[in-house]
């Protein structure tokens, strides 16, 4: 028997402006019984100061308090919106971890290794579940390199370990598949992949069987190429019950 789950989280992806937030609450309402966990793009919700963002977290908190919320501050290179340097996201995810309000931080692999230790550090301290995540937009690395990537974030203690890459055909989201799949075979801690684009859209759905713990989707407007609707992934997802 293997270890997969069949059946992943529903993350939903907020991109909100401070403007639009009580419509986004009212849609995340709309779509309550879809969503598992909420996913913060803090990249996507204007450059704000720490304090603002903890603002947000809190209200979020406050009202779906039983949905584990994640803070992703994704940066340019890895295909978000975020501008900060190394150091400045160093303290971003610093000052949010040390606020308690977040069940999950996103922390990217790139990230220098003695940041990223202190980070995951500090996570520790505030009982805040480690991502490790790692975006590929230009291709698909084999599924060799796949799995090793997400060896090393295993190593550096992911409680989730990420990989998003943009397959070109079938094959390229069988290689995501696969190495999510052997990755799973030999560790407890939770497995992600995503194929993006449309070729992707596949893994979104099925990627639980090969053991991938999380899909994203999203309530209003995609905040990745491929991205489903909530009500739709959950609805697909449902062939499985
Ligand atoms: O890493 C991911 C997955 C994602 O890129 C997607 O393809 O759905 C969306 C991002 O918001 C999230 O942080």
């Amino acid at each position: 028997m293997d270890k997969c789950n069949v059946f992943p989280k529903i993350v939903v992806t907020l991109s909100t402006n401070n403007s639009e937030w009580e419509s986004t609450v009212n849609r995340l309402l709309e779509n309550i019984s879809y969503i598992d966990m909420i996913e913060y793009r803090a990249d996507l919700c204007a450059e704000l100061t720490a304090d603002e963002y903890i603002k947000d977290l809190k209200m979020l908190k406050e009202k779906f308090d039983d949905l584990p919320l994640i803070f992703t501050y994704r940066t340019e290179g890895q295909g978000g919106k975020g501008g900060k340097e190394p150091h400045a996201y160093y303290e971003l995810i610093k000052e949010i971890l040390a606020a308690g309000v977040i069940d999950i931080i996103d922390i990217e692999l790139l990230l220098y290794e003695d940041l990223m230790d202190k980070l995951i550090k500090d996570a520790r301290a505030h009982d805040t579940q480690v991502l490790i995540s790692h975006h590929e937009f230009e291709h698909t690395p084999s599924s060799k390199e796949l799995i090793a990537l997400y060896n090393r974030m295993q190593g550096l203690g992911a409680d989730y370990s990420k990989l998003a890459v943009m397959p070109e055909d079938g094959r390229d989201v069988l290689k995501l598949l696969s190495a999510v799949y052997e990755t799973k075979q030999e560790c407890e801690n939770h497995i992600v992949g995503i194929a993006m684009g449309e070729q992707g859209k596949l893994s979104r759905i099925a990627g639980g069987a090969f053991g991938s713990s999380l899909t994203y989707g999203h309530i209003g407007e995609e905040a990745a190429p491929g991205q489903l609707h909530v009500k739709q992934l959950k609805s697909l997802l449902e062939i499985y019950q």
